[in-house]
């Protein structure tokens, strides 16, 4: 393969080596079921329990505040589905915002169908929550608030800490999807008032297909998968110890040098953002340029088609991801750029790059470069700009 320019870390990322080689002993050489009462086994239970008090304290939870899952999406359906059940005798009510990962919104349509109600809420042009209107939809009969830590799409990070508070104040259990915010912003469950939170392996340079619930102590919620007593009788199923070690290793490098790491993100970040911004004429930026995760841009060039462009830059072998939604089989753009008011034309000319650390100057380069010319034929073959450019040149 040629040289290729990964920007899709949002979609998942690189194991690391290291992570890679702390799993493989828990392959071929400490196999043993964690269950087995057999001192051979006792390798594999040590790991995983090694493993999550590296994770609860990265977080500032205990041990057995973390329930092991196969990943985000398994989280996420569990902390909503088993505390709506478990929280029913108080209320049906849910609060949750338009911008959700559909592994949040998609649960909370199956729950509307099981009785429940759920109020989504708007964000302003940012993305960002509004506190006033998450007051105001707050009824007696709200039992979950469930709004994400940043987004996946725009980058955006939410005000978790006041929406914590808020939950708090009124007596109402907070979840928060930090799927992409875990390893990449420092989050503390206390400071936050976090009372729930999902996480995904492989969104920081970890194994997929293993994640975590933060479950804090107290709440009551029901087991999701049902079985053996694994995860304290809450989540059935012989743990993916090689995943769940791999994982902890991926959170002790992602602790380490988050502020490194994170600072030449952000550098490669405004570099490239600011390069297009100057280069391509009617372009803009979606999402909140103040609190954004530090690896996202998030693009809309006018009079394009987001889907073009990207497979434009596929053969130029740059790897993004566009709002549009018609590789899903649907024909509207993204929910997320709907609800910041983008109207369905700017949607769809949207592009999503997602840095990391192993990104370069040059390749910000190479791939504005790349965006500027494609940006620039695919304007050329377009009607509506050619109609802009004819109304607006006289
Ligand atoms: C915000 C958010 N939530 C949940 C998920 C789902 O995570 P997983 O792929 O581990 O199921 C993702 C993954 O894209 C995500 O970005
Ligand atoms: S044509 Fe792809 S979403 Fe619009």
């Amino acid at each position: 393969m040629e040289k290729m320019i990964y920007l899709d870390n949002a979609a998942t990322t690189k194991t690391r080596p290291e992570v890679v080689e702390a799993m493989l002993p828990y392959f071929t050489e400490y196999y043993g079921n964690p269950s087995s009462v057999y001192t051979f086994s006792s390798k594999s239970k040590e790991a995983v329990t090694k493993a999550r008090e590296t994770i609860a304290s990265s977080i500032g939870a205990k041990s057995n505040e973390i329930y092991f899952t196969a990943g985000g999406s398994e989280a996420d359906n569990w902390a909503l589905i088993a505390a709506a059940e478990a929280y029913a005798d108080k209320g049906k009510h849910i609060i949750t915002s338009k911008i959700e990962h559909h592994a949040i919104l998609h649960t909370c349509q199956y729950l509307e169908k099981k009785g429940y109600e759920v109020t989504y809420l708007d964000v302003d042009e940012n993305g960002v929550v509004k506190l006033d209107e998450l007051k105001k939809a707050i009824r007696p009969d709200t039992i979950l608030i469930s709004i994400m830590f940043a987004n996946n799409e725009i980058g955006t990070i939410e005000p978790v800490k006041e929406i914590g508070a808020i939950a708090r104040e009124h007596g109402i259990l907070f979840h928060t999807d930090a799927v992409q915010a875990y390893g990449h912003v420092p989050i503390q469950v206390d400071e936050y008032n976090i009372d729930m939170m999902s996480t995904s392996g492989h969104k920081l340079n970890g194994p997929k297909g293993i994640g975590f619930l933060y479950i804090r102590k107290g709440v009551k919620i029901r087991s999701f998968i049902h079985g053996g007593a694994q995860e304290r009788k809450r989540r059935a199923g012989t743990e993916n110890v090689p995943g769940i070690a791999g994982y902890a290793k991926a959170v002790e490098l992602a602790m380490a040098d988050m502020k490194e790491r994170t600072e030449k993100e952000r550098e490669l970040r405004d570099y490239l953002m600011e390069k297009v911004l100057k280069e391509v004429p009617f372009t803009r930026i979606n999402g909140s340029r103040t609190d954004r995760l530090p690896n996202n841009i998030n693009f809309a060039f006018q009079f394009i088609e987001g889907e073009s462009l990207l497979i434009k830059l596929d053969m130029a072998g740059i790897c993004g991801s566009s709002g549009s939604a018609c590789t899903s089989g649907s024909l509207d753009p993204s929910h997320v750029l709907l609800a910041i008011g983008l109207p369905h034309e700017i949607a769809h000319g949207s592009l999503r790059l997602t840095l990391s650390e192993e990104n370069t100057k040059e390749e910000m380069d190479f791939t504005a470069e790349k965006i500027r010319e494609i940006v620039e034929y695919l304007r050329g073959l377009s009607p509506l700009y050619e109609d802009y450019m004819r109304k607006h040149s006289r």
